[in-house]
């Protein structure tokens, strides 16, 4: 089962962020009182970063049992560890440093360094490739009975069910390291891809599939900015997957864009009711 995707537009980024925080915060809060723990997808980028920054500064972060919470990520910038550009840096920067998190259920993707470096695999793109197989072992790995009836499971794989799984959306549909177009965004049966040429850098990445991604209970899409306001149109006016990445990212219960008023501003009018003032 896919759902239908449901539409929230705010009047701007910094409203977004806070918006989508407090709703992050209240569906971990909701998924630890009734199953005892909650289990989240972080994206990349700016809007993801946004939305973890203004978690932060949220005085209701507190509601979160921060040792009952499994973090995954759903696309990494292969490089260093440490480097500030891997989204795994960013995040702890953002969020993850000043809460007290189980380190045993934070699931940051591989670096470029360590096992895969380069250097033991003949270059980059091998090791690329190996951290993703490795990534998608941790996957299974953790993957609970639900996973049974999942997309991923539809294709061969298992990934744990991810209450919550966020994805900023690219200014060309991309979502997680999915380009349009692109042999990662056309994956049928792996769970993790090495993503090689992508045209934003750095170019060679670690990425959730689709199949993965349409596991997750919600998968919640963040789009801020008029350079959006392009790719949710395309997205959202029925294109195809394989040319647009994000029209394919589905949750199994819920499918949710949270978009600011620029970002929605080539939508139809029929497809989401006004900003708040
Ligand atoms: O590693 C990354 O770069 C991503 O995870 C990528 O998919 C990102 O989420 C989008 O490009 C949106 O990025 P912005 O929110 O910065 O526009």
């Amino acid at each position: 089962m896919s759902a239908a995707p449901q539409l929230v537009v705010h009047r701007d980024k910094e409203l977004m962020a806070q918006a989508a925080a407090a709703r992050l915060i209240t569906k971990i809060v909701d998924a630890q009182a009734a199953r005892g723990f909650a289990s989240v997808v972080l994206t990349g980028g700016r809007n993801g970063n946004g939305l973890l920054a203004a978690l932060s500064s949220a005085p209701a972060r507190d509601a979160v049992d921060w040792s009952r919470l499994d973090l995954w990520w759903g696309d990494e910038r292969f490089l260093p560890d440490g480097d500030p550009e891997r989204n795994y840096t960013q995040a702890r920067e953002a969020l993850l440093d000043s809460v007290p998190l189980d380190p045993a259920r934070v699931h940051p993707m591989p670096a470029s360094d360590g096992p895969y470096a380069k250097g033991i695999y003949p270059d980059i793109a091998d090791g690329a490739d190996a951290a993703a197989e490795a990534y998608a072992a941790e996957l299974a790995a953790a993957a609970g009975p639900e996973h049974y009836q999942s997309a991923a499971a539809a294709a061969g794989g298992s990934v744990p069910t991810f209450d919550v799984l966020m994805l900023g959306v690219g200014p060309d549909t991309h979502v997680a390291s999915l380009f349009p177009e692109s042999p990662a965004v056309r994956e049928t049966d792996r769970m993790v891809v090495g993503v090689h040429g992508a045209p934003k850098p750095p170019p060679t990445r670690v990425s959730l599939t689709l199949p993965a991604i349409r596991s997750a209970r919600e998968v919640w899409l963040l789009a801020a900015g008029e350079d959006k306001a392009n790719a949710a149109a395309i997205a959202l006016s029925g294109a195809g997957e394989i040319q647009a990445p994000a029209a394919g990212a589905h949750g199994r219960a819920r499918t949710l864009w949270l978009l600011d008023a620029a970002a929605a501003s080539q939508l139809p009018r029929d497809l989401y009711p006004p900003a708040s003032p």
